[in-house]
């Protein structure tokens, strides 16, 4: 008697391959600027153990229980102060997309290469693009979380959730992750001809240019995060580059949150205490965040240019972050080919 034996199959799903994704990912921001879209967000971003590190036990009943009642509401009203209108989305989301864009046009030479960009919170998620990437043929992706300067609670994170991601998969593509470059000369050189052509453009001079980096809890530092110390050597560069002394290019700290002590000197109250010294014009410079966002725009040529003037001063000037200028896009285009050598 014989028996009928099934045939190995010798044939599994289509599948593209051959190609290498470029995955840039910023930090996310809200779909809109209404309570139900402000409060997703931020529960998505504030429930993040890489962002507040406090034991779950004691963080989610004040989270819950305080901040997504109060706070959706009134961050919405400021996102509402710098929208971008046009295209009703924030400036961060439509700033990341056409960077996305401008550097594919890098690559009309290379068309293996596929250029695509996600939000750590908020649309679009980075499995979602990773996922994307993988179905048009990457069989090999550079993540690039845009912060010159590495933090646990930006860079690490957005790290995190692309392993995440993997994790899913059963036939992963190989992934790399572009590590900081915050002391990169393309960098620095991007942001001393920013500083330079933004002044050049007024008809005043400032005394002093704050380079006002977001903040971290200063535990974070005690922990070990390297945050603080490439923040200053940012800065240190870009002073011998301008060959400013100490004095007119000064580091602060922005964008407290909760209790505790964050890095120190405070981008507000240095801007307070320089107007109140009879300082009566001055600039801040932005070197941390590669796109003009609710934290650029509101907090500082906002919240921080009235309180300068205020209390004393004369003349402010935002110089805008590098956004999808040519210089930010040199930049950007510079680390990524640096960091795809091997895979070309
Ligand atoms: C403990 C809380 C926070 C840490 C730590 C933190 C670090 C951190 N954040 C950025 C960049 C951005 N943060 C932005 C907004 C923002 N940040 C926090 C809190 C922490 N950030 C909150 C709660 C918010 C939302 C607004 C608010 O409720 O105040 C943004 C702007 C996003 C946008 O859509 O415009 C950016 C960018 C860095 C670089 C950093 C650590 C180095
Ligand atoms: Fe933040
Ligand atoms: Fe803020």
């Amino acid at each position: 008697m014989t028996t009928a034996q099934a045939e190995p199959t010798t044939e599994h799903p289509a599948v593209k391959y051959g190609k290498i994704g470029v995955l840039l990912v910023n930090l996310g921001t809200p779909d809109g600027t209404d309570p139900t879209s402000m409060r997703r967000y931020l529960k998505e971003f504030l429930s993040d153990k890489r962002v507040i590190e406090w034991s779950r036990l004691f963080w989610y009943p004040i989270l819950y229980g305080i901040v997504l009642n109060t706070r959706p509401r009134k961050v919405g009203k400021a996102y509402e102060l710098i929208w971008n209108k046009e295209l009703n989305e924030s400036w961060l989301r439509t700033y990341t997309r056409n960077q996305a864009a401008l550097m594919a046009e890098s690559f009309t030479d290379q068309p293996q290469v596929v250029v695509d960009w996600a939000m750590r919170y908020g649309q679009p998620s980075i499995a979602s693009r990773l996922e994307a990437l993988q179905k048009a043929g990457c069989e090999r992706i550079l993540v690039f979380p845009l912060y010159p300067q590495y933090a646990a609670a930006t860079t690490a994170t957005v790290n995190d959730k692309a392993f995440e991601a993997l994790l899913k998969m059963r036939w992963q593509p190989a992934l790399r992750t572009v590590p900081p470059y915050h002391d990169d000369p393309v960098y620095i050189d991007a942001l001393a001809t920013s500083i330079g052509s933004h002044l050049s453009s007024l008809d005043w001079e400032p005394e002093v240019v704050l380079a006002s980096f977001h903040g971290i809890p200063k535990s974070y530092f005690e922990k070990g995060d390297p945050y603080y110390c490439q923040c200053q050597k940012t800065a240190r560069l870009l002073r011998e580059k301008l060959g400013w002394p100490e004095e007119k290019l000064q580091v602060t700290f922005q964008s407290r949150f909760g209790p505790e002590e964050w890095l120190q000197p405070y981008t507000d109250a240095t801007v307070e205490r320089l107007a109140k010294n009879g300082v009566k014009r001055i600039a801040v410079i932005n070197p941390g965040f590669v796109s003009d966002c609710l934290e650029t725009l509101e907090e500082i040529a906002g919240q921080a240019a009235e309180s300068f003037l205020h209390n004393g001063g004369e003349k402010f000037a935002h110089i805008p972050c590098l956004n999808d200028s040519a210089e930010g896009m040199a930049v950007l285009n510079h680390v990524v080919h640096r960091e795809l050598e091997g895979w070309l």
